[in-house]
């Protein structure tokens, strides 16, 4: 049975690299395919998957070792990627995401995926957005104070870290209903654990020979520390989940609809569709994408500001307009939808630093795309934002940040697949309009106090801002910043 299983395998393999053979890409080679093309360290992933797409256009593969990459970047193609049952199925290669991160949604497929998202939508609804308002306010009001302090200092540091933290107290009071502050040993390595799981994953997608855990376990520089990741993310998630049950049944958590989500699923009736393991897969699920996104996103937003100061002014004259003389008074959800300027820079923020840089399907089906391409079942339809959201068919001057490409007069007409920071069709992200809430409520309690600038050594171009990834993109060498209160 397994040389029957193993023959098969290898004749679907040899049929995706036949017909992935018609693509552009980099020359291949027997067994390995093109894995010496990523053959470099983590840091120059980003700058090398940038370049092979540069240099092979809107659609190219990628083969390494058993795993074939189609990497499709035109519009039209990505629609039919991104809407089509044959390819609703998450990439193979998130299954090592697995174990870490839980059976949640950014891995299941199926039916499922579908009861547990129908299940979860609700608790994430703008009702619930707008409860968080406050909640996202108080944290802003925080991180303020914190780079109020270094401004004191008049030094240089880089902000990631402290949009992170400001990130992970946010997701944590929102998702779990738990307070980060309180010096919890648990919930420090919780989430100092995030970062080093998403670095596990990226490892392994690029070595596909490392995708089984049993392969891995034999790597024995990394192993010890990814079951260390693996055991701080699955006790912290267990813990909160236990505390809150233990408060429900001791009618602690009000019955009320609106709360944070992890208490809106134990009462709601759409979060009884999901048993409390599965409950448990979700939460850290959504707090370990979450945390992740945001920080990074928020970064970008800030450092932008502080490379282009003529935005900073446009975005806090906007910000100026809408608060009055009260700048400190804590923003309304009603304010939200005033910050039109600074909505507009989110988004081209969003655009020039794809935060969410790449993600892939397993196609299940031969898929015939628009373009006249079939890409084979078996194989990874991939998409790398950086080269879509450059197009200039619908970006033109990709390179230069121009916050009115997203006025509605200047998007009209443009293709609605060419910029999906946060995907599209049924599996986009769940959290979207949670991390747009989240980044514009931040920003209007941080702008109107402080102001951003970079040391004079750091890039003065958006276009020269050095990469780096693992799931999610962000400065590489850090996003050192100078802050002066107003
Ligand atoms: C700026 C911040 C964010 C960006 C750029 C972003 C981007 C994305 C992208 C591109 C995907 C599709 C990934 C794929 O197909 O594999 C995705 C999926 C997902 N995101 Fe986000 N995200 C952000 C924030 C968030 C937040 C705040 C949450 C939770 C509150 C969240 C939860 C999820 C989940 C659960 C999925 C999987 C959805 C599914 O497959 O059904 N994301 N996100």
């Amino acid at each position: 049975a397994l040389l029957v299983r193993f023959s098969r395998a290898v004749s679907e393999l040899r049929r995706v690299r036949r017909m992935t053979a018609k693509l552009p890409g980099p020359p291949m080679y027997p067994l390995i395919g093109n894995a010496l093309e990523l053959a470099c360290s983590m840091d120059e992933v980003y700058d090398r998957l940038h370049s092979l797409a540069s240099t092979h256009g809107s659609m190219y593969r990628l083969a390494i070792a058993h795993v074939t990459f189609a990497f499709v970047m035109d519009p039209d193609d990505m629609e039919a990627v991104m809407t089509s049952g044959k390819t609703s199925d998450k990439s193979v290669t998130y299954g090592t995401l697995e174990p870490l991160m839980g059976r949640g949604l950014a891995v299941l497929n199926g039916d499922e995926w579908r009861r547990h998202r129908k299940a979860i939508s609700p608790s994430l609804h703008l009702d619930i957005l707008r409860d968080f308002v406050p909640i996202f306010s108080k944290q802003g009001a925080a991180f303020a104070d914190t780079l109020a302090e270094l401004a004191e200092k008049g030094e240089a540091f880089d902000v990631t870290p402290l949009s992170g933290a400001c990130a992970n107290h946010t997701i944590c009071e929102t998702v779990m209903a738990t307070d980060l502050h309180r010096n919890d040993p648990m919930k420090r390595d919780f989430l100092d654990a995030i970062p080093k799981a998403f670095d596990h994953f990226m490892y392994r997608v690029w070595r596909p020979w490392l995708l089984s855990e049993w392969v891995y376990s034999l790597h024995r520089s990394r192993f010890p520390e990814y079951l260390k990741v693996k055991d701080s993310l699955n006790r912290f998630t267990r813990k909160i989940i236990c505390e809150k049950k233990k408060a429900l049944q001791k009618h602690e958590i009000p019955q009320r609809k609106r709360q944070a989500f992890l208490g809106h699923m134990l009462v709601s009736e759409e979060g009884a569709a999901l048993s409390e393991a599965e409950l448990a897969e979700e939460v850290k699920t959504l707090v370990m994408i979450a945390s992740a996104s945001s920080m990074d996103a928020l970064t970008f937003l800030i450092y932008t500001l502080a490379i282009r100061q003529d935005i900073q002014d446009k975005v806090r004259q906007e910000l100026d307009d809408i608060l009055g003389e009260d700048r400190g008074r804590p923003l309304q959800h009603s304010d939200l939808a005033h910050m039109q300027y600074t909505e507009r820079v989110i988004k081209e923020t969003l655009r020039f630093f794809s935060v969410v840089p790449i993600f892939a399907r397993t196609v299940t089906e031969d898929l015939l795309l628009p373009s006249g391409f079939t890409v084979p079942r078996g194989s990874q339809a991939t998409f790398w934002l950086p080269y879509v959201h450059r197009n200039p068919q619908w970006f033109p001057e990709p390179d230069k940040f121009d916050p009115d490409r997203f006025l509605p007069d200047n998007s009209r007409g443009r293709h609605p697949f060419a910029y999906v920071p946060f995907s599209a069709g049924p599996r986009n992200c769940i959290g979207q309009r949670y991390a747009m809430t989240f980044l514009k409520t931040v920003a209007a309690t941080i702008v109107p106090r402080l102001r951003f600038e970079v040391p004079d050594d750091g890039p003065s171009r958006l276009e020269d801002v050095p990469l780096t990834m693992n799931l999610t993109v962000s400065v590489r060498g850090g996003a050192n910043i100078r802050v002066h209160r107003r």
